[in-house]
């Protein structure tokens, strides 16, 4: 224990906002102005942010900004952006202008198919058992719907079952996959409710015991493919596309690279799912194991260059997001976000998403493969830690230009710019 102080508060969650607060406050220190901007909820109701998570204290904004000039599949899209790292949506913006032509990227999601998996441990024949286990798979359809009429009633719930037999440490175990249609959701609580729906019954059809009933990330059924031609003469001809070509394929070899490249790729992606109120995690988790899917780690999107030397670029990834469920209904902002895009299905935001990530990721290639990101990027950066430093009108511009000409761009310097030009320019009033 420090200084008296416990982190052990028994029943913290019964608490009111207030009280919680209050107690975090006297613990850390906090003066009456920071207290009183955690209770800022900006446009979120405390009683939503409260109910959303437990032992909450306030709220935190981030900007919600919006990416222009995507045209995706034929339609126009504005596109919005939550996120915390300057010039993502820069770079998306100019990325989606090069990509206007034929009618845009092109992007196709599957149907919103989900796996739950129903681990069956115990069994001597586990191989024998899995053959029963399909033998039964009417049945656990069915005892699956029976959890989610509503689904079914929508045209999805359970379609069908799979069962592997996979080798682990503790011995071979029996993996049922329950594949689940979950329309317009992320499908999490769904999928996990029909799992634990299912699980006596297998227990029964097989004689060993169920243990875990949950989802799989690893949603390499619902995927989404973009696709998108740039022309050569759009982007500076020839000698960048071979330049973004060999980019790419030092993420194709290298998994440091292809780390790095499928960031890229989620900041994008990511910064949709903020805005939507989507799980993030979810996402980042499907993305990075099909990304390492064939053994070894690899980059999520394919550059090439065309017959005639104009650049091509396709990109898979899981795509689990939904409009319905989850925080997207719950969070104001999240159901705006959704009006702005205008996306009518799970399926259409998917293919949004995909298209954007691919966006992005060529934003960054071509930069990095050109001028290199600190130009772009950093100049964006300059511009905010310029602000940070209290510039205010023309004096942004002047910090951003000192900063980024002599390559010295970051807050200290931006300090002392600003109290220097400042005291110049109250000097020269005089
Ligand atoms: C930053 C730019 C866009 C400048 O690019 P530029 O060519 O200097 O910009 P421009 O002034 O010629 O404008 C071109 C277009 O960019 C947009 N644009 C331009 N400026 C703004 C602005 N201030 N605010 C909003 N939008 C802006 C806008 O759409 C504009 O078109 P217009 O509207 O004029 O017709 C470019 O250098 C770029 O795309 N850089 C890539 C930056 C990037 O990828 N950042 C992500 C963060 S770095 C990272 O995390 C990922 C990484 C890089 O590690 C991934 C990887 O390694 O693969
Ligand atoms: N590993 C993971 O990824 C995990 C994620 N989660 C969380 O699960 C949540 C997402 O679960 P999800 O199942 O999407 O959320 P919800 O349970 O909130 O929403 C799905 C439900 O909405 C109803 N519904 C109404 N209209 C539709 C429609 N058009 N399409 C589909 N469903 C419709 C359905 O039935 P009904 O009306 O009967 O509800 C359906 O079961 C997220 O908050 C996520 O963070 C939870 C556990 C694990």
């Amino acid at each position: 224990m420090s200084e008296g102080k416990t982190s052990r508060i028994p029943e913290f969650y019964k608490k009111s906002l207030e009280e919680r607060l209050r107690i975090v406050a006297e613990f850390a220190g906090l003066t009456e102005e920071e207290a009183k901007l955690l209770r800022n909820f900006g446009n979120l109701d405390p009683k939503i942010a409260d109910s959303m998570i437990e032992n909450v204290i306030g709220a935190m904004s981030y900007p919600f900004a919006v990416a222009v000039n995507f045209l995706i599949n034929g339609k126009d899209y504005i596109v919005p952006m939550v996120i915390e790292e300057a010039s993502v949506v820069a770079a998306a913006s100019n990325a989606a202008r090069v990509m206007r032509r034929d009618g845009g990227i092109k992007s196709i999601a599957t149907g919103p198919v989900m796996i739950g998996q129903i681990q069956v441990i115990g069994l001597k024949d586990p191989w024998y058992k899995r053959m029963l286990v399909l033998e039964h798979k009417d049945e656990i359809i069915q005892r699956a719907n029976e959890a989610d009429p509503v689904l079914v009633k929508l045209g999805g719930g359970a379609k069908d079952v799979e069962a592997r037999v996979v080798e682990g440490p503790t011995g071979p175990m029996l993996i049922v996959h329950l594949i689940v249609d979950v329309r317009d959701a992320m499908g999490a609580n769904a999928v996990n409710t029909m799992a634990e729906r299912v699980a006596p019954l297998i227990e029964r059809i097989t004689g060993g015991r169920v243990l875990l009933r949950i989802i799989s990330n690893l949603a390499d059924k619902r995927l989404v493919r973009s696709y998108v031609k740039v022309y050569k003469d759009d982007i500076g001809g020839e000698e960048v596309v071979d330049a973004i070509v060999n980019a790419w394929a030092f993420a194709a070899a290298d998994p440091y690279r292809a780390a790095t490249h499928n960031k890229g790729i989620m900041n994008g992606v990511i910064a949709v799912a903020l805005a939507t109120a989507q799980d993030h995690r979810a996402i980042e988790a499907g993305a990075h194991a099909y990304a390492a899917r064939n053994g070894r780690y690899e980059p999520l999107s394919r550059w090439e260059k065309d017959a005639d030397g104009n650049l091509v670029g396709s990109l898979e990834m899981p795509m689990a997001v939904g409009i319905i469920g989850g925080a997207t209904k719950v969070h104001p902002v999240a159901r705006i976000a959704l009006k702005i895009l205008g996306v009518k299905t799970a399926i259409e935001l998917a293919e949004v998403m995909g298209a954007v990530g691919l966006a992005q990721n060529f934003a960054a290639l071509r930069a990095l493969a050109t001028e290199g990101i600190q130009r772009g990027h950093m100049r964006l950066h300059a511009r905010n830690l310029a602000i940070m430093a209290g510039a205010t009108g023309d004096l942004i511009d002047k910090v951003v230009e000192i900063m980024v000409s002599e390559g010295k761009i970051n807050f200290a310097y931006a300090q002392e710019l600003v109290a220097k030009l400042s005291k110049e320019g109250e000097a020269d009033k005089k």
